[in-house]
């Protein structure tokens, strides 16, 4: 029994309930991989067991002889010919993977054509005519990697991220992710459990005393606490890996003429948002996406935060509120020279996370330097929060040492750098590693003398974990995940 557990479990095949073989499978499926539009070269990706048969159709020879597929993975140059005209349609460079040393693990022959969309309709109708031929859906390339075990829904996802980054940190986060990496920490947590779950099954099997080495049991619980709460710590990550991926939401939130439309201008590098002397003059939410260090940023410029007997400037004002609460990072802007004058804050900031940065705007315009009475006053006023700087936006050198200082403080909370643990790039990992956790804690509180209820949770412990890499009814995930991608993926 208890070797059996084992190979079962670290069998790295498929998973343990059998992916249905679809018919498609059976076809050969064709698409344009590059994006549309007129480029340099158009790649036309084709896979499946009818690939030697269309690279006969497509480049026809004199003699039957000559006509073989071009050794695997070498480019080689060929007049592409519509099959039915035997019109050259273009010269094209060709290059072919050979099952199961391709991305789809199929056979695969990839059409490196001059990018014109005139070729590349030509080329991608001619195919269309081969028989056994057909387009392929959303995502069917990636699948076929899938059900082939290529590739697991990590990596798929990894790759999906790695299509769509914008900026450095996504670009990174989602390679570390499609290379496998995460993966295997997942796989790495799983084999973990089911060792417990082999040795707990042991147990059942031959009871506590016989067989049973001294202390495998109790180390095997040891472990498994362990993990629980390594996954517990990880699970409070703030979720940086799946902001990250889908961009750090920052608002700018305080007062009328603080001078916060002012600053969003700065950071756009453009007059996105309308900016006067006039309080209350920004209404509507104004959003811009942004490259700070790496990170996607996504501002928000709201409407200065007062009470008003305006109506529009009231639902205004609602925006803004709700705007700060939805976001990752809030960036409060104050005016300095009132903030000194009036020796109180202007607006309510209970509801602010302490974490905020706080911008002390408008330094430019107070009579005399900061003294350190003033400064204390100041810090007081504006307890408990830490991150407090005092500048203007509208001097160049000041702007830039408060960008900088925004920057790092993004680097230090959505750090991505190497860890132990994976990672959380997706709400659909975490709710598994959560479900995970709760099963392992069920473990640990299971008496010694109830094995059988004790490897139960185990077993679904494992399973949970499984769903995140798609070891284990995947089926449901499948759709979702496909549908997000593009056709030639
Ligand atoms: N001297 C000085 N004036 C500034 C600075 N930043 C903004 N201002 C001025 O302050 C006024 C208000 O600026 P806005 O950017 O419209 O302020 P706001 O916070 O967006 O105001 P509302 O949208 O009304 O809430 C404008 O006249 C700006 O030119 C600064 O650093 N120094
Ligand atoms: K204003
Ligand atoms: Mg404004």
């Amino acid at each position: 029994m208890l070797a059996s557990m084992i190979s079962m479990g670290l069998k790295s095949g498929g998973p343990s309930t059998p992916l249905k073989q679809s018919t498609s499978q059976l076809k050969t499926i064709f698409a344009l991989a590059s994006a549309p539009g007129k480029a340099g070269i158009a790649v036309v990706r084709v896979s499946g067991p009818d690939v030697r048969r269309v690279y006969d159709a497509l480049t026809p020879t004199p003699t039957h002889k000559q006509r073989r597929l071009p050794q695997e993975r070498v480019m080689v140059n060929r007049s592409i010919v519509n099959p039915s005209t035997k019109e050259v349609i273009d010269r094209a460079l060709l290059v072919y993977f050979a099952a199961p040393r391709s991305f789809t693990s199929q056979d695969t022959l990839e059409l490196h054509l001059h990018g014109g969309n005139a070729v590349v309709g030509a080329a991608l109708n001619a195919i269309a005519c081969i028989d056994g031929c057909r387009p392929a859906e959303r995502g069917e390339f990636a699948r076929r990697a899938f059900e082939s075990h290529k590739l697991d829904l990590t990596e798929i996802e990894g790759l999906r991220d790695l299509v769509d980054a914008e900026t450095e940190m996504q670009r990174r986060l989602a390679l570390r992710q499609s290379s496998g990496a995460v993966r295997q920490q997942y796989d790495d947590m799983r084999l973990d459990i089911i060792h417990a779950l082999s040795i707990v099954e042991a147990v059942i099997d031959f009871g506590e005393d016989e067989q049973i080495e001294e202390g495998v049991l109790s180390q095997a619980t040891q472990n498994t606490r362990d993990l629980a709460a390594k996954i517990e710590k990880h699970l409070h990550d703030n979720r940086r890996g799946e902001i990250v991926r889908s961009g750090i939401r920052l608002a700018i939130y305080g007062p009328p003429n603080a001078g916060k439309s002012t600053l969003l201008n700065r950071l756009a590098r453009r007059e996105a948002a309308i900016v006067s002397h006039l309080p209350g003059t920004t209404r509507d939410v104004i959003q811009l996406s942004l490259n700070l260090g790496g990170y996607p940023v996504l501002v928000s410029d709201t409407a200065g935060v007062r009470t008003t007997d305006e109506e529009i400037e009231q639902m205004g004002v609602k925006r803004a509120v709700e705007e700060a609460r939805q976001a990752d990072i809030t960036l409060v802007v104050l005016d300095l020279p009132v903030l000194l004058q009036e020796g109180r804050l202007d607006v309510d900031l209970k509801h602010i996370s302490k974490d905020s940065i706080v911008l002390l705007n408008k330094s430019d315009s107070l009579t005399a330097p900061l003294n350190q009475t003033q400064l204390d006053k100041v810090k007081k006023l504006l307890e408990p929060f830490e991150n407090v700087f005092a500048g203007s936006v509208k001097q160049e050198a000041a702007l830039e040492e408060f960008l900088f200082t925004l920057t790092n403080n993004i680097k230090q909370q959505f750090d991505i750098g190497m860890a132990d643990m994976p990672i959380i790039t997706d709400a659909r990992h975490r709710y598994h590693l959560e479900q995970c956790l709760q099963f392992l804690k069920a473990f640990i509180g299971t008496p010694s003398n109830a094995p059988v209820e004790a490897a139960e949770e185990l077993r679904y412990a494992a399973l949970a974990l499984g769903r995140v890499t798609g070891r284990v009814d995947v089926e449901d995930v499948l759709d979702a995940l496909f549908a997000g991608f593009c056709i030639g993926k």
